[in-house]
């Protein structure tokens, strides 16, 4: 199991010999196990902040530590699943789990790999469809493919960037379903950062909701979600402290809004 520890990171995409920040200064620290969720405006850095988590990206100041170790590319221990399927479309969702579980480890056992993607298969209710490519699957069943994947890969770390927003509110219910299930009864609990736009999902499935600004581009509030688990929404919208809660964070989002953002450029080194 991991902790991720960011020691004041700031990040800038490079244009033309100057850097524009993204992200500035984000101090934080995720324990092992916890559910951890995102929000903030469109552009104030959610993606660019996973995708220096999963080292597609390094930042340009301070570091990012697994378990006191720096991050210094991409592996195994992280999983990542995107708000766009990213199933490959010419193998079959059951193909999908079981090129995912080889590339993890070429040694092992054909057998055991395809076990395991049936096992997954069966969690996520996709058996009977198992032999269909990504096309011939809806926006929901591709996105329980990805889910099964990351799960069956079983990375300590799962890293999410708005993996439910091109789904219907239905399919939406589903897979927070789904996901609260995986978590919460899998071998291991799973480290998990969840980038979303959406306060109910965030409150639902979090254990801490990070709010970020488009302002500061910086972290501005961290607020703990302390409703027992397991939660379920509909009595859940009917508390007060969780109308409240959802009411302070959505006037969080707003706030940003309308403070709007300060421009600023680093020299390219
Ligand atoms: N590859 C890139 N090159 C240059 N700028 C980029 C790149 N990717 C993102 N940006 C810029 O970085 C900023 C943050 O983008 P990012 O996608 O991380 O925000 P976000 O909070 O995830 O937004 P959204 O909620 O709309 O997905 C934006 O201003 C965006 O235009």
């Amino acid at each position: 199991m991991y902790k991720i520890d960011l020691e004041n990171i700031s990040f800038g995409y490079e244009e033309e010999n100057l850097i524009i920040p993204v992200i500035k200064d984000v101090h934080l620290s995720i324990k092992e196990g916890e559910f951890v969720s995102i929000i903030g405006p469109s552009g104030c850095g959610k993606s660019t902040l996973l995708s220096l988590l999963a080292g597609l990206n390094f930042p340009s100041y301070g570091k990012i530590l697994l378990d006191n170790k720096e991050v210094t590319g991409t592996g195994n221990e992280r999983g990542v699943v995107f708000q766009h399927y990213s199933l490959f479309p010419w193998m079959s969702a059951r193909k999908n789990i079981i090129f995912g579980l080889q590339q993890l480890d070429k040694n092992r056992n054909q057998k055991d790999i395809e076990k395991i993607a049936d096992e997954y298969l069966d969690l996520v209710g996709l058996k009977e469809v198992s032999h269909k490519y990504p096309s011939q699957l809806s926006g929901g069943m591709q996105q329980r493919v990805a889910i099964a994947r990351a799960f069956a890969m079983d990375s300590d770390i799962l890293l999410m960037d708005e993996p439910f927003s091109a789904v219907d509110a239905k399919n939406r219910m589903a897979l927070q379903e789904l996901l609260l299930d995986l978590w919460n009864n899998g071998k291991k609990k799973k480290t998990v950062v969840f980038v979303t736009h959406d306060v109910d999902e965030a409150v639902l499935l979090s254990d801490r909701i990070i709010v970020m600004s488009a302002n500061s581009k910086s972290i501005k509030e961290e607020i703990n979600v302390d409703f027992s688990r397991p939660r379920n929404r509909s009595i859940l919208s009917k508390n007060n402290t969780y109308t409240e809660l959802r009411h302070m964070l959505v006037q969080l989002l707003f706030d940003d809004l309308i403070n709007g953002t300060e421009s600023e450029v680093w020299e390219a080194s």
